[in-house]
């Protein structure tokens, strides 16, 4: 059926004049090289001759394109980044895809230019697609604010530009470096008590404990208790939320009549968004009362107490703010620590490596202090690379607001557009040994690094709309990798680990590694 489909595809776009012959056998990588004439900037040719499945919709073609022996809903979920990659090697660096159900059509980009291009026209207030529909459509329903990554226009900047004021002090996130230390140190122990007769544990439970830490201490500045007295409700919690982003992406797929209807799935989710948005509820207010009577300078204050003593933001608007960091921030450290553990365990060279790196700057008793992390590049560079093998994103979203030229074609105002960094990050076209696991290309030493272009590995988005919980993130993964690689020598013995699509690109796989102490 898959080849079939791809057959006609080919066929199809070879009739058209818009794939070489060549293309229909070569890789990935050699197809529709970038040849935009100089004419086609000045003269682009029409948004409705951009390649693509045609009045095929995504759920089509990915349900042509994918495997037929698992379930409808499995199948196109599952498949929906390896999709993607098809819909290049098809297609080219632009395609359009109709999005089915008068959700209308959104523009796949694959060209590093062509993101470039997007990214310069984003302004000061660049537009996003919101990741989750469900979680939009939830919030209108609770006349919720839809939060800061599903917000567009002057509420949206606004809501950021007081983030970012709290989070560009010069010490806003090294402040927090002592409690990461403390969060770190406890999650070693936690390992330690919790591995089973065969020295293994299981760190897709115990990631997401680690997780829910160290958000509660980035927005709440308090200790949740996830690996002691309040372990059931952590787990529950975690568990909401993954369930959250799982359903989201099956109602992504599927016909949105959970949008005029009640459906079982809709009434499942509204179920589950309430439950976590009790708990949420009761932190975040509880934040805002505690931290609200801080007097100190302000300069001095940590992150969340800024924001919470701002002036110009209402309780409602800390209140969106705590929950967008909050649940951003449950939901992608985990992964990205699973993965990190994941490339070690398989690289046990570069696991060493990396273990006498962190042994000559800390004992495995000393706290990392900012001086400390500045000479652990080789970790940096092991974290970098495990974005590159295991992005937790599929696209970054935006609408530009301008008329766009990309791959010489015209791309008015307001079209969705998708940039897929993921299918250029495994692309021997920017990296050399693009499937393997090579820290050494970041290092400078190495020379220049394989990454030709800037704008094609993005973990972390680009400009004004830039993740903003970057350097949170970064700083836990950095001190808590450390922690681990010199208290324990970690093995993962299963099948390679791969990534399911689930709103976010999640571990799929046996998360349990062997942990052997090394004091
Ligand atoms: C560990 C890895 C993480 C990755 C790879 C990641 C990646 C991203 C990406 C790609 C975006 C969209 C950027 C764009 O459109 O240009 C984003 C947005 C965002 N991230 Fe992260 N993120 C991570 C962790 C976090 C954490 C820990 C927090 C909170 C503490 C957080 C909070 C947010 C928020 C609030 C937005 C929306 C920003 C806006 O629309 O203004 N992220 N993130």
């Amino acid at each position: 059926m898959e080849r079939l489909y791809l057959k006609l595809a080919v066929r199809y776009l070879r009739s058209c004049r818009l794939l070489s012959s060549a293309a229909a056998t070569t890789s990935i990588d050699s197809v529709n090289p970038k040849v935009v004439p100089p004419e086609a900037a000045i003269d682009p040719k029409p948004f409705s001759s951009i390649p693509g499945p045609g009045r095929i919709s995504m759920i089509g073609a990915l349900r042509k394109l994918r495997s037929s022996t698992k379930t409808f809903d499995e199948a196109e979920i599952r498949g929906y980044f390896d999709a993607l990659a098809d819909l290049q090697k098809i297609y080219g660096d632009l395609v359009k895809v109709e999005q089915g159900w008068g959700r209308g059509s959104v523009v796949h980009v694959f060209d590093p230019e062509d993101s470039k291009t997007v990214f310069n026209a984003d302004g000061r207030q660049p537009h996003i697609v919101p990741l989750q529909e469900t979680t939009q459509k939830y919030r209108e329903m609770k006349k919720m604010n839809p939060g800061l990554g599903n917000l567009n226009g002057e509420e949206w900047y606004r809501l950021r530009s007081a983030v970012q004021q709290a989070m560009m002090r010069p010490q806003a996130v090294l402040q927090y470096l002592p409690f990461v230390n403390q969060v770190a140190d406890d999650l070693v122990k936690h390992i330690k008590e919790s591995l089973d007769p065969k020295e293994e544990a299981d760190m897709r439970r115990i990631a997401g404990r680690w997780a829910l830490e160290a958000a509660g201490l980035t927005v709440f500045e308090k200790r949740l208790g996830s690996f002691g007295e309040n372990v059931k409700w952590a787990d529950n919690l975690v568990d909401i939320n993954r369930e959250i982003f799982r359903l989201s992406a099956k109602l992504k797929f599927v016909a949105p009549f959970y949008k005029v209807v009640s459906t079982p799935k809709w009434r499942k989710m509204v179920g589950l968004e309430d439950a976590f948005y009790k708990e949420a509820t009761k932190l975040i207010n509880e934040a805002i009362e505690k931290l609200g009577n801080e007097t100190g300078n302000e300069e001095e204050m940590f992150f969340a107490s800024h924001l919470v003593n701002k002036k110009e933001l209402t309780k409602k608007d800390i209140s969106v703010i705590m929950l967008s960091l909050f649940s951003d921030g449950l939901s992608t450290t985990a992964p990205m620590l699973i993965y990190n553990l994941y490339n070690l365990a398989a690289n046990k060279e570069i696991q060493q490596q990396v273990r006498d790196e962190v042994n000559k700057v800390a004992k495995p008793w000393e706290p990392f202090t900012p001086e400390k992390l500045t000479k652990l590049p080789f970790l940096k560079a092991c974290i970098k690379e495990t974005f590159r093998l295991f992005p937790i994103g599929t696209e970054i979203s935006r609408i530009s607001q301008v008329d766009l030229v990309l791959s010489g074609y015209k791309v008015p105002a307001g079209t969705p557009i998708d940039i897929n960094t993921n299918v250029l990050m495994r692309s021997t076209r920017f990296f050399t040994d693009p499937n393997e696991f090579r820290p050494q290309r970041w290092l400078r030493s190495e020379g220049k690094p394989s990454q030709a272009h800037p704008f094609a590995f993005l973990p972390f988005g680009f400009g004004p709309r830039m993740c903003a919980g970057r350097r949170f993130a970064e700083q836990d993964l950095q001190v808590v990798l450390a922690r681990l690689v010199s208290a324990f020598a970690i093995q993962h013995r299963y099948s390679p680990l791969t990534q399911v699509y689930e709103t976010l690109l999640l571990p799929d796989g046996n998360c349990h590694f062997t942990f052997t102490p090394i004091y």
